[in-house]
């Protein structure tokens, strides 16, 4: 497929099945993650690959976030939390790691960030892949943080669920380009 197909094309997948993505499949979406643009080339951005055993454990933290939020081990959102991980065969877990910088702000470090959750998405959707970006409140919850073992500077940009669509991919929405795009000065 090539990159403005895969650009104007790509839709988020929700429902997703395994396989995972294979090792080569995992190979190219890590390439295009590390081209992401990057002022100052910091590199401020880890990723943690989640399966199997991972994504257990994800369901674990999950929970315990949950918990400590309702206090009720019988709420809906406790009993539900173990399962959130299990949506997809893989998760990769994006994560900034921005740094003082006297010329980069932290919110360029982030988007750098950002924009390479959005290269893997559109990466694999080329690879026939589905994949949505979730984030929500367990990627800000301090336990949730802790347990995944980020520092004190690091913030979980996105949990990208990854694996095969249970669904055909769905038309993309077709949004007209003058709404959001105006030459300047108008003439
Ligand atoms: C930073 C960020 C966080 C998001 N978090 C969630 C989320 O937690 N749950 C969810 O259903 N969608 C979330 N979304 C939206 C989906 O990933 C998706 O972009 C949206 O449903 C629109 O679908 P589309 O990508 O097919 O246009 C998030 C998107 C972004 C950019």
């Amino acid at each position: 497929m090539d990159a403005l197909t895969a650009l104007h094309n790509r839709v988020s997948m929700p429902r997703l099945i395994g396989p995972a993505p294979t090792p080569e499949q995992q190979e190219a979406l890590f390439q295009a993650a590390l081209r992401t643009p990057d002022h100052a080339r910091l590199r401020p951005w880890r990723f943690l690959v989640l399966e199997g055993q991972g994504l257990e454990r994800l369901g674990e933290l999950f929970t315990v976030s949950a918990l400590n939020r309702t206090g009720d081990p019988n709420a809906a959102e406790v009993l539900r939390a173990p399962s959130l991980p299990q949506r997809a065969p893989m998760i990769i877990i994006a994560i900034s790691s921005a740094r003082v910088h006297p010329k980069v702000p932290e919110i360029e470090q982030d988007m750098s960030c950002a924009v390479a959750v959005g290269n893997m998405l559109v990466a694999a959707h080329a690879l026939g892949l589905g994949a949505v970006w979730r984030t929500g409140e367990l990627a800000y919850d301090p336990l949730v943080r802790e347990g995944l073992g980020l520092q004190a500077h690091e913030k979980i940009i996105a949990f990208l669920y990854l694996g095969q669509s249970m669904t055909p991919d769905r038309a993309a929405p077709e949004l007209e380009p003058r709404d959001f795009f105006r030459r300047w000065p108008e003439s």
